[in-house]
């Protein structure tokens, strides 16, 4: 790395530039819109990287080696997170790994969490579905790679890894359904609890095992299924290791809705159209919105009242705004 004054790099830009170039030369103007371009580009790969930590729970503070742990995870290769971004500004995210029910491999959490960070940096987006692969949801840790690093400080580290991961994709500024088609076990329940919201289709299942597997969840599912359905009944469902069934998930508010088909494609369909009434109109004010709801959803309120502040000003006189005014659209 040459340059750069202020991030620390060995020559600063004006430096070279002094010592090679007169302000008539003609590859002057070049260099000057070549660093101009690079001090961009570091400036928004710096931006990147404080949101990320922002949006993350657990830093080397917390005695967490990210690095570390992703080599490990490495070795422990199969299937894929495919992520397809619709220009309907859906994206779809497939958990697939059928031949093992999704099972997460070590490279699949490797994967999850670059195409959240592909998410985070969507400008256009504005929804998003979960669903897997073969007509079914998850079914937790692959438990081969669970078995190889059982150890605590591998355990710890993963369950950091996927909290930060799962974490990072409840905070996306797009409305994310977990479609449940099959069965949601495991680190698979905890899973679709980080979505906004859950569709199930007939027969399918979400149920968190972790007791029969001597655990408790540990990528957040318990913090975030307290939250969507209270305290007791979160507490039937974890120690019970109950079976969840899309009725008993409406009537629990686990489930939105049940769709009418359980065929792979037909499924996907009915959770694109159940979205997009929520997804109609601009990114930038789909964003706002999700951005508010999180606010009020995670911080305490007066924290949650700045930040719609300033959301709210980052939508106010806007293009969607003001066209609205020239239109003014009646609301009946
Ligand atoms: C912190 C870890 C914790 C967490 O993340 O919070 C976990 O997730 S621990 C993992 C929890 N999950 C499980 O324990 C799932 C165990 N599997 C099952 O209970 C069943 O396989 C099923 C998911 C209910 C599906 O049953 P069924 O429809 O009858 O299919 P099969 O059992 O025949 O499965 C096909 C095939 O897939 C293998 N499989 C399924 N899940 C996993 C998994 N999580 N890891 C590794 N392999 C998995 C299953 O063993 C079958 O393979 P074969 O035996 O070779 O046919």
């Amino acid at each position: 790395m040459l340059f750069a004054e202020d991030n620390g790099f060995l020559f600063s830009p004006s430096a070279v530039k002094n010592l090679y170039y007169t302000p008539c030369d003609k590859n002057y103007m070049f260099f000057e819109m070549a660093v101009s371009l690079w001090k961009n580009l570091l400036q928004t790969t710096k931006e990147r990287i404080l949101q990320q930590r922002r949006m993350s729970l657990y830093n080397g503070a917390h005695g967490y080696d990210e690095e570390l742990l992703k080599k490990k995870l490495q070795q422990f290769a199969g299937g894929s997170i495919n992520l397809s971004k619709e220009d309907n500004g859906i994206g779809i995210l497939t958990l697939n790994n059928p031949k093992l029910m999704n099972a997460f491999t070590g490279t699949m959490m490797v994967e999850l969490q670059e195409r959240v960070t592909e998410l985070e940096n969507w400008k256009d987006g504005k929804g998003l579905i979960i669903c897997g692969a073969g007509n079914t949801f998850c079914s937790g840790s692959d438990l081969n790679a669970v078995k190889a690093i059982s150890n605590s400080q591998d355990g710890m580290n993963m369950c950091m890894f996927m909290q930060n991961t799962l974490t990072r994709l409840m905070r996306l500024p797009v409305i994310s359904v977990a479609l449940v088609q099959g069965k949601a076990v495991g680190g698979g329940a905890e899973l679709t609890t980080a979505c906004d919201f859950r569709l199930m289709t007939p027969g399918s299942e979400i149920r968190f095992v972790h007791k029969h597997m001597g655990l408790v969840p540990g990528w957040g599912g318990a913090a975030r299924l307290v939250r969507i359905v209270g305290s007791g009944a979160a507490l039937q469902l974890l120690s019970g290791a109950a079976r969840v069934d899309p009725e008993r998930a409406l009537h629990l508010g686990l489930s939105e809705e049940t769709l009418l088909s359980s065929d792979e494609t037909r499924a996907l369909e009915e959770a694109q159209a159940w979205l997009s009434q929520y997804t109609e109109g601009p990114a930038s004010v789909i964003q706002a919105v999700k951005k508010v709801v999180t606010a009020g959803r995670e911080l305490p309120v007066e924290a949650a009242l700045r930040t719609e502040k300033d959301v709210f000003g980052t939508v106010w006189g806007g293009p969607a705004n003001l066209q609205a005014l020239v239109r003014r659209p009646k609301h009946k």
